[in-house]
């Protein structure tokens, strides 16, 4: 029986999940979103079938309701469901990065017929748009769920169905879990991404060729700084109680470090650095669990045509299968990083030992 499945927001996510939900049989895609050219290109790829221009009628139509726009947008029509005459039920869903709010008003709707379940896949960008948007910016990626009170499990099985073809991998949480863990590991480094930029911009006043000594560093770590404003914004103040907690924590970490400084605790300080390396090597890349488990190899690249072309034929040529290939922007117009992901630790050893008899300059991150 076909589905009707009504994006709203196809920027980024609602439109890098729509072209995945698009490759399911069986489905009409409708899509809301005010910006014209999205939903013109959108309809052109095939990832919507049709546009509607009413909130209501899309969601008189629907079976399922994606709700992909900032999160202060999400709750806004997350309020309106109880106003609107439903005749059949509706499972609703969004990609929100914070929950609390969210899930609060979704509880607070009194419809039998609409059942919540949120959504968040722990993938993103720093670009926004339909234009960012890409099918396999999910794959094996985390993709939470937070089922309200009241619905049932057959409401995240059929989302976990209809978002397949991402190659995601879904993990239930609480609200609270969901918000306590993506303030630690997503929101406040983005904050302070971003305090790092502006300390630079400081200097950059006495220093005026500072910039020109931005190298891998720096960029690796403010990459996240040029992420869109107004969607962090929501995120800071939707999750401020706890970011405000964390600023004190980390206020009171930093003065400990100058303590560590000032009074010349060389051995505390090394302590602190070997601490930190071994939790961050430790991440869990390659574990069995919730988290999957990969198998990266990083192959610099010079910035020449057809460079990462080469690359991915040698492996070809070896039938090495990849799982996953990203560029890291490393030092800009000299060389770049391929990160090149394997499933096996097989696949991982025979494309090293491939790639550096060919002479790259090859690397495997323990
Ligand atoms: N960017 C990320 O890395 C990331 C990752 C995971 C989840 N999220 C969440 O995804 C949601 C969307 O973020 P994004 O990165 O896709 O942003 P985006 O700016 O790329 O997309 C938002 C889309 O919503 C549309 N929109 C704005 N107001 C609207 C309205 N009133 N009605 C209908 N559509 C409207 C915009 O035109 C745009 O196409 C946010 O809630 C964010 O928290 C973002
Ligand atoms: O890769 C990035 O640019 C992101 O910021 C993605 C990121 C993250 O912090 O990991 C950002 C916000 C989302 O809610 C989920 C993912």
């Amino acid at each position: 029986m076909s589905q009707t499945i009504f994006f709203v927001g196809l920027g980024l996510i609602g439109g890098s999940l729509a072209m995945n939900v698009a490759k399911q049989e069986n489905v009409k895609i409708t899509g809301m979103d005010p910006n014209p050219q999205t939903l013109a290109i959108a309809k052109k790829q095939g990832v919507i079938h049709e546009h509607v221009e009413e909130f209501s009628k899309g969601v008189q139509e629907a079976d399922v309701l994606i709700l992909a726009t900032p999160i202060s947008t999400t709750i806004e029509y997350i309020k309106q469901l109880n106003d609107l005459g439903l005749n059949k039920p509706l499972l609703v869903t969004d990609v929100s990065s914070v929950k609390n709010q969210v899930l609060q008003a979704a509880q607070e709707l009194t419809n039998p017929l609409v059942s919540f379940v949120g959504g968040h896949p722990m993938a993103g960008s720093h670009k926004q748009g339909y234009t960012a948007a890409k099918p396999h910016l999910f794959e094996n990626a985390i993709f939470v769920l937070t089922p309200a009170k009241g619905a049932n499990s057959s409401d995240a099985s059929v989302l976990q169905e209809l978002f397949s073809k991402t190659g995601a991998r879904f993990l239930t949480l609480s609200t609270k879990e969901h918000d306590e863990m993506t303030a630690v590991i997503s929101h406040f480094p983005h904050l302070i991404a971003s305090s790092l930029v502006h300390q630079a911009k400081e200097w950059q006043k006495t220093h005026p060729t500072l910039e020109h000594l931005a190298a891998g560093g720096f960029r690796d770590i403010t990459r996240i700084a040029s992420s869109n404003p107004k969607l962090w914004q929501d995120i800071f103040f939707q999750n401020k109680k706890l970011l405000s907690h964390m600023l004190d924590d980390w206020i009171e970490e930093m003065k400990h470090m100058k303590r560590l400084l000032d009074d010349g605790e060389a051995q505390s300080t090394y302590q602190y650095l070997v601490e930190a390396k071994s939790y961050r090597d430790g991440l869990p890349i390659r574990e069995k669990g919730a988290i999957p488990a990969f198998y990266d190899v990083y192959v610099d690249i010079h910035d020449q045509p057809g460079a990462i072309h080469k690359v991915i034929q040698l492996l070809a040529e070896k039938e090495i299968s990849i799982k996953n290939i990203r560029i890291l922007e490393i030092r800009e117009g000299i060389t770049g990083v391929l990160r090149i992901s394997f499933q096996t630790g097989k696949e991982q050893q025979a494309s090293y030992q491939s790639l550096l008899n060919k002479g790259y300059e090859v690397m495997i991150q323990d």
